[in-house]
């Protein structure tokens, strides 16, 4: 049992999630009994390659939806809606970076990040200005707005594929392994802007990493082998 002192409910609850890839395999690939992650805190999550942290972070996206069992963002049954209203409530309320960024090569820096907030159709006043303003806060220089996004390095694209997440200032931020192509200084740089910025905008970020080093960065972290063993997790 647990006792939540606030009075909104939690960012990210899930309760007695079960999913497997293979219906009919016995064994579920990720099972988590519960856990609850409350609004506007950053969260480490790690663990050994193949335990699950991309499932988790395609079930709280929506991509995939538990077997069993329910997960509520802000109090709402996420995973209950049909596919086009989880599409629809992503793309207004959840940032997501894969870890191969999915940026349209042929597009430029701009309408790449244009694309995101025409999907989720909120009004945010002017794009470009708000655009202009995550670069810089991750440091990227402004003259690859116009550049065609296949022609940015690695590390650029990795930031380019946050603002794009960003630019709809969403409440939540997935981000799965995000600085495996930067060296160690523009690592922590770019960890240090993005917990910032996740400040800023109140969004709850899960950011998942095989990068120890990465997680005194972090209030909170979760091993997911640890909340898929003893079931029971409570994040503040
Ligand atoms: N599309 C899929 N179809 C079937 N099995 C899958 C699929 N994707 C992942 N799996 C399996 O599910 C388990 C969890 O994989 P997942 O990618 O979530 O782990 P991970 O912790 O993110 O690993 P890594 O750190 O290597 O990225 C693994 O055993 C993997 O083989």
């Amino acid at each position: 049992m647990s006792v939540h002192l606030s009075e909104s409910p939690p960012a990210i609850e899930l309760r007695g999630v079960y999913f497997h890839y293979d219906k009919q395999e016995q064994e579920s690939t990720l099972s988590i009994k519960d856990l609850a992650v409350q609004t506007a805190e950053q969260v480490f999550l790690y663990g050994d390659s193949g335990s699950g942290k991309t499932t988790l972070l395609n079930l709280l996206s929506g991509v995939a939806v538990p077997s069993k069992g329910e997960i509520l963002l802000f109090g709402q049954p996420f995973s209950k809606l049909s596919s086009r209203k989880r599409d629809k409530f992503r793309a207004r309320h959840i940032g997501v970076v894969f870890q191969q960024f999915n940026l349209i090569p042929y597009l430029s820096v701009l309408k790449n990040i244009q694309l995101a907030s025409y999907f989720a159709k909120k009004n945010k006043g002017d794009i470009e200005n708000w655009a202009i303003d995550i670069l810089l806060g991750l440091k990227l220089p402004l003259e690859v707005l116009h550049k065609r996004a296949e022609s940015l390095s690695v590390g650029q694209q990795q930031r380019v594929a946050i603002a794009r997440a960003l630019i709809n200032q969403p409440e939540i931020l997935l981000v799965d392994e995000p600085t495996s192509a930067l060296d160690i200084s523009a690592r922590d740089a770019f960890i240090t802007m993005l917990t910032e910025i996740c400040l800023q905008l109140n969004t709850t970020l899960i950011f998942v990493s095989h990068d120890m080093n990465l997680k005194s960065f972090f209030r909170t972290s979760i091993d997911i082998s640890e909340i898929k063993t003893t079931g029971v997790h409570h994040v503040n």
